[in-house]
């Protein structure tokens, strides 16, 4: 209803060309169809395979010509008046002047002819001779409970074929918030897709129909989605993160919390503003991509990862131009946890990025700042010299969480997990000692010792124990002692600035 007010509403303000850009091109003609009967004016419909031909009225059908220029001479020449939508037209205005020419012949004569053009393509750059005769409009996209009865649509259909089908309505509800963003078609497409692959529409198809959706929006590559997400369980330490998050968990994501995760009171976090976002700062290989990963999988929301360096293109505003398009997207994909990897690489300017990284900068704060979508943002860096302080300031982020190294009651912690999850007989294992002599290790290296040793233990065909282990941290130099005065600088800085993500 909304799109035929408004459509009806451009179409009465004597706009002579009007771009809609969708792949939905069924959808626009059965709009124009219910506007022209208001305004009572004909439809036509044209392209290149099919010509020109008149829809509104099927029995009044009639031929015209399929050939572009002709088509837009014949236009121009005939005093039927009316609304034709031109469908793909977008490439017959590149290196076409004669076209663009007629077609804006056909815009200037709107007061005489009365003919309205709509030009119909998924993407349509209007050239700028014709462009202050053209509007834009936008299709709207369905809302949630247009989804949700989509999908009960889809549902009674297959149904009525025989064929039993499970529906979980909890699962449903789910899905329309997952697939928010994406068009009645597409939309139809994916929930067929997530029936067809299991008979069933459950909470398992979530995971699913993300990666679909985020594959169709995607467009030109500028965010990865990260399949990889992870849970509190593998991460040691970081206690007051976790209880931050913990008690910031989005409703929909609290019914399959494990008990020990659940927030003591859920029923306030209804009133509450959504999060926003958190900056986790500290030493590399502490654990803040994990814990990135961590919240996507608890809060049960899909992990999109924005690499800042990647943004970067020598063509004067495309950087900001993928930005926006990351951002948008990201906003298409909401919720969703967006995770702005190493945030510093793209912010820091130098001299000779023409202003680049302010506008990055600029960019960004303003989308957070003034986004309504449900993108709960995860920015990750190593080095606060290269952060601009605006960024900083109070009520950018909800909070900046410095992650220091681990102590060594973590340290323990973060042997016993990589152990466990490789098999190795921990109760052989001398925990304690292990963390003792592994003062000054960051989690990563902690990592990479239990891996070294695995590697020795296979080449000498025994299993991993104790002195492999300590022989292996014997080995490493730490980046605490090779870059002691850069991470004692860092721990200085952050002091009182930041809150302590461990304790
Ligand atoms: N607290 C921890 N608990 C368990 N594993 C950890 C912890 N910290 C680090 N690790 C291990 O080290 C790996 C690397 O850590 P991660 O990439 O999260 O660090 P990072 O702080 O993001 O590093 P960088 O700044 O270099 O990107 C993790 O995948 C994990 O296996």
């Amino acid at each position: 209803m909304q799109d035929i007010r408004d459509l009806t509403s451009v179409l009465r303000s004597n706009t002579p060309i009007v771009v809609i850009e969708t792949y939905e091109e069924y959808r626009v003609v059965e709009l124009l169809k219910r506007v022209a009967s208001v305004l009572y004016q004909p439809v036509f419909t044209w392209s290149i395979t099919q010509g020109l031909a008149r829809v509104d009225k099927p029995m009044a059908a009639q031929k015209f010509n399929s050939e572009p220029t002709d088509l837009l001479g014949q236009i121009k020449s005939t005093s039927q008046q009316g609304i034709y939508v031109l469908c793909d037209f977008h490439p017959f205005v590149i290196d076409a002047p004669k076209n663009v020419r007629l077609l804006k012949e056909i815009a200037l004569e709107y007061e005489t002819l009365q003919h309205t053009l709509v030009l119909v393509s998924h993407a349509f750059d209007i050239p700028p001779e014709i462009k202050r005769y053209c509007a834009y409009f936008q299709l709207t996209l369905p809302s949630t409970v247009q989804l949700q009865n989509l999908i009960y649509l889809e549902v009674d259909k297959i149904r009525h074929q025989g064929t039993p089908l499970l529906v979980d309505d909890t699962a449903v509800v789910k899905l329309a918030e997952n697939l928010r963003g994406v068009t009645l078609d597409d939309a139809r497409r994916l929930v067929r897709k997530a029936i067809v692959d299991d008979g069933a529409i459950t909470l398992s198809d979530i995971d699913a129909i993300n990666k679909a959706k985020f594959q169709l929006l995607d467009l030109n590559g500028v965010l990865q989605f990260e399949y990889d997400t992870s849970d509190f369980s593998q991460i040691a330490g970081l206690h007051n993160l976790k209880k931050w998050l913990k008690q910031r968990v989005p409703i929909a994501a609290v019914s399959t919390l494990d008990q020990a995760d659940k927030p003591t009171s859920v029923q306030h976090t209804k009133a509450l503003d959504a999060p926003k976002g958190i900056l986790l700062l500290g030493v590399q290989g502490s654990g803040k991509s994990l814990a990135a990963k961590a919240v996507a999988g608890v809060w049960q929301r899909p992990l999109l990862r924005l690499d800042m360096a990647a943004l970067y293109n020598k063509y004067i505003g495309e950087t900001e131009k993928n930005l926006r398009h990351a951002l948008e997207l990201a906003d298409m994909m909401s919720p969703c946890v967006l995770w702005i990897d190493e945030i510093e690489k793209g912010l820091s300017g130098s001299s000779s990025d023409e202003g680049t990284s302010t506008r990055i900068l600029g960019t960004l704060l303003t989308w957070m700042a003034e986004r309504k979508s449900e993108v709960f943002v995860v920015a990750t860096a190593n080095d606060i010299q290269a952060l601009p302080p605006e960024l900083m300031r109070k009520g950018r982020m909800d909070e900046i969480f410095f992650v220091d190294l681990p102590d060594e009651a973590i340290r323990k912690a973060i042997f016993l997990i990589h152990c466990q999850r490789r098999g190795i007989d921990v109760a052989s294992l001398d925990l304690a000692q292990l963390s003792a002599r592994s003062q000054g290790f960051s989690g990563a290296e902690i990592e990479q010792a239990v891996i070294a040793a695995m590697y020795t233990a296979r080449s000498v065909e025994r299993s991993v124990d104790q002195v492999l282990l300590l022989e292996e941290l014997s080995k490493t130099r730490p980046l605490s002692v090779v870059m002691s005065d850069k991470i004692n600088a860092l721990r200085q800085w952050a002091a009182g600035r930041t809150v302590n993500a461990h304790e």
